[in-house]
């Protein structure tokens, strides 16, 4: 991907904090919000004014009018602004109020056609684009959508993890899965990723753990819901904080940098890796040697036409290994998936040897 800078240097500030409503409700509950977030230090403000909605009759945003609400606040409060844009006609309206900064949101980015379509109507504009990640845990799609809206000719581009929607998960309104995040910085590292702590965790006393998380991660920026009476907002109520709690919460946010300037740091890190070194080899060595067993049992089993998977010794070792594992002080939830990861492959390795023509 061709990447430039999201923001100009006196615009850019580490982490960048975006922060503003869900959606925009009237002319004062904006100006209200906006005004106790300039207080607060924000100087890019997020307000949905088309809502995707999962289900029919739910608040939609109060659509174009918005706009000129914006253009108002802007001026008011000398802000930027960020909305979400999920179609050619979106971006239009968006460009023609000169919004500053556009998103593409979850439900979006899952679709190659709207991607395509915003993308087509981008083209020739210079402005931040920021690509949500799709509801899904997908990550060749996420990449697929900013490598469409780059191809486009947008360089001012950035990820923002606002985390997936899992039939299981409990705590969160969506997992944050922040391996997925990981991997796509490890694939572009120019590439800036926005952590939503937000709509990962659906409930405002949650988004001070995540917003944290994110920034021991090293993520370079927050979007973060705001509005000024989050109780009575008319979509996301849950999760939004006031623009003084956001305050508070961002005093109390230990910054994290990608390096120390101190030498003994370095050579401290260094021997410590070192040794890690050392152990992930022994780590090799010792599942090397586990896999050659599982290869003369493969053997065994073919010699004597028995089958490979056996019930009562996998489900002796799937219970013991992360019992073991606690005495060792190691978390068994971890355990158990390495272990079902060792007996697929043996599953594997056992497969070629029974399929192998004598
Ligand atoms: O004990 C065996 O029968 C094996 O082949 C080894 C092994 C393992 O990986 O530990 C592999 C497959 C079986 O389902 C159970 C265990």
């Amino acid at each position: 991907m061709n990447l430039k800078p999201l923001l100009s240097e006196n615009q850019a500030s580490k982490p960048l904090v975006i922060a503003g409503p869900c959606s925009v409700e009237t002319p004062e509950q904006l100006d209200r919000t906006v005004a106790g977030l300039v207080e607060a230090g924000i100087r890019i403000i997020r307000g949905g004014v088309w809502k995707p909605r999962t289900r029919p009759g739910s608040f939609e945003g109060v659509g174009d009018i918005a706009l000129s609400w914006i253009v108002d606040v802007k001026k008011r409060h000398d802000v930027k602004f960020a909305v979400e844009v999920a179609s050619a006609r979106h971006v239009e309206q968006a460009l023609g109020h000169g919004i500053d900064v556009l998103w593409i949101g979850a439900r979006s980015t899952v679709n190659p056609f709207t991607v395509q379509e915003i993308a087509d109507s981008l083209k020739g504009v210079d402005i931040p684009v920021l690509v949500k990640n799709p509801v899904n845990a997908d990550i060749g799609l996420w990449i697929g959508a900013l490598e469409r809206i780059n191809k486009a000719g947008i360089e001012r581009l950035a990820a923002i993890h606002r985390g997936f929607s899992n039939f299981n998960e409990k705590l969160y309104r969506n997992s944050p899965m922040w391996q997925i995040p990981i991997e796509l910085k490890t694939r572009f590292p120019e590439l800036p990723i926005i952590n939503d702590p937000s709509h990962i965790s659906g409930q405002r006393h949650l988004v001070p753990g995540i917003a944290q998380m994110a920034l021991d991660l090293n993520f370079d920026g927050l979007i973060i819901e705001s509005h000024v009476d989050p109780d009575a907002a008319w979509s996301d109520a849950a999760q939004q904080l006031t623009p003084g709690d956001l305050s508070t919460l961002l005093r109390s946010l230990h910054l994290r940098s990608g390096f120390s300037p101190n030498p003994k740091f370095a050579s401290q890190l260094e021997l410590l890796r070192e040794k890690v070194d050392e152990i992930d080899r022994q780590l090799l060595e010792t599942l090397s040697r586990r896999m050659h067993l599982v290869e003369q049992a493969g053997e065994y089993k073919k010699e004597n036409n028995v089958a490979i998977f056996q019930l009562e010794r996998w489900r002796e070792i799937f219970e013991s290994r992360p019992e073991w594992a606690k005495s060792l002080k190691l978390n068994p939830a971890f355990i158990r998936e390495i272990f079902q990861l060792i007996h697929a492959q043996s599953i594997d390795v056992q497969e070629r040897i029974l399929g192998k023509k004598d």
